[in-house]
């Protein structure tokens, strides 16, 4: 099987990603997709074309390859299905952080908020000197400010109590990079505390692999990535854009909108999986981060059908029409969830150089429930 993403001397892991189509759009040989280096990697399409089918397919071959942990952020709660048949694979229901995997520099900008203003000054100062949301809390009662001020601070920390996503025994990347896969079910979340889980996430992961290598290396599937690039998630995956390769943290975004993207998404990706694109701004945004050797126009190399894609692959210099296989596990929302310990919680959530490689290391089978 031909490998993108990696020379045709190179060896090891791969996804099973699909097959050539020949210029009249006929299958050809089958073509894999590197897991053996980090990677960047950028999914666009307009709506129904399968982005979140490759997506699924990316995860699948990650959840069953050595060495590697996929970790699926997903926001309409299409990804369970990666679970069917496999003990390995977590998806959790109620996903949550501790509030310390935010950095306080965050917290004003988690409600709009300048660091300078005095509320936002409260907030930051709070996530700096304590551990929870309940000691932040704490933290602004007792401070000597206005009382307009601390009340303002006190609402929005009792919003963010609200979201249901920070708990001081909430994931951390320890438990992420324990299953063979985990599927975060961020549809009954509030797109201010998904993006907040994202940010804690991200660099969580990014900061685990920075001290120290994990056995599995991360790779971190993003749908609906514009959503997150346009918020408090951004200075995390942009981090990781541009130097988790190093420390060995893989990024996979999925989006119909790249014209939305920051352009650091388009120019770090060493991978773009282009599928059907018709919206003017997204086609143009694209052009304009592929390289030279994308011969002609990149319009007319998009494809038509469902599930076909046009690959840029950066590490070869390459170009190639690739037929995306069918999935193994289910795609589409309405498989069972796995994490029944958070069911409640769940319901009760307001609607609002030189990089590492993977090694041989074999996949660990984890229970299903942890976190
Ligand atoms: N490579 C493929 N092989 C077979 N079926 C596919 C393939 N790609 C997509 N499909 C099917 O096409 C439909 C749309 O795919 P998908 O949900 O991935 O689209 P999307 O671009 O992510 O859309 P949305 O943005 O609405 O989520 C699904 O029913 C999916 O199963």
């Amino acid at each position: 099987m031909h490998v993108l993403g990696r020379d045709a001397s190179a060896t090891g892991p791969a996804v099973r990603f699909g097959t050539y189509r020949a210029a009249d759009g006929s299958d050809g040989a089958a073509v894999g997709l590197d897991l053996h280096r980090p990677h960047a990697a950028l999914v666009v399409g307009k709506r129904g074309y399968g982005k979140s089918h490759t997506l699924g397919v990316v995860a699948e071959g990650a959840a069953r390859a050595p060495g590697v942990a996929p970790i699926v952020v997903d926001p309409m709660g299409e990804f369970a299905g990666l679970a069917e048949g496999s003990a390995s694979v977590r998806v959790v229901a109620a996903p949550t952080v501790a509030a310390t995997l935010l950095p306080s520099t965050a917290w004003p900008a988690l409600f709009d908020l300048s660091p300078t203003d005095s509320v936002g000054a409260l907030l930051w100062e709070a996530a700096r000197e304590t551990a929870t949301l309940d000691e932040m809390l704490a933290h602004v009662d007792a401070a000597a400010v206005a009382d307009g001020v601390a009340r303002a601070a006190r609402n929005h920390l009792q919003l963010a109590d609200s979201w249901g996503v920070f708990d001081p025994d909430g994931l951390d990347a320890r438990t992420l990079l324990s299953a063979s896969a985990t599927v975060l079910d961020c549809s009954g979340l509030a797109d201010r505390a998904a993006a907040a889980l994202v940010r804690a996430v991200a660099a969580g992961l990014y900061d685990a692999c920075v001290d120290r290598r994990p056995e599995r290396l991360p790779w971190l599937l993003l749908d609906e990535a514009h959503v997150f690039f346009d918020g408090i998630a951004a200075p995390a995956l942009e981090t990781v854009l541009t130097r988790g390769r190093t420390p060995g943290v893989s990024l996979v975004a999925a989006t119909q909108r790249p014209g939305a993207l920051p352009s650091v998404a388009l120019s770090q990706s060493d991978l773009l999986i282009a599928h059907r694109l018709t919206a003017g701004t997204d086609v143009e945004a694209l052009a304009a981060a592929t390289p030279t050797y994308l011969s002609g126009r990149l319009r007319d190399r998009l494809p038509a059908e469902t599930g076909a894609a046009v690959v840029v692959d950066d590490v070869t210099e390459s170009v190639h029409g690739v037929q995306v296989r069918a999935r193994e596990t289910p795609h589409g929302g309405a498989d069972p969830r796995v994490d029944a310990a958070h069911d409640d919680s769940s319901m009760a959530v307001p609607q609002s150089g030189h990089s590492p490689s993977t090694t041989g290391t074999g996949v660990e089978h984890s229970g299903q429930n942890s976190r």
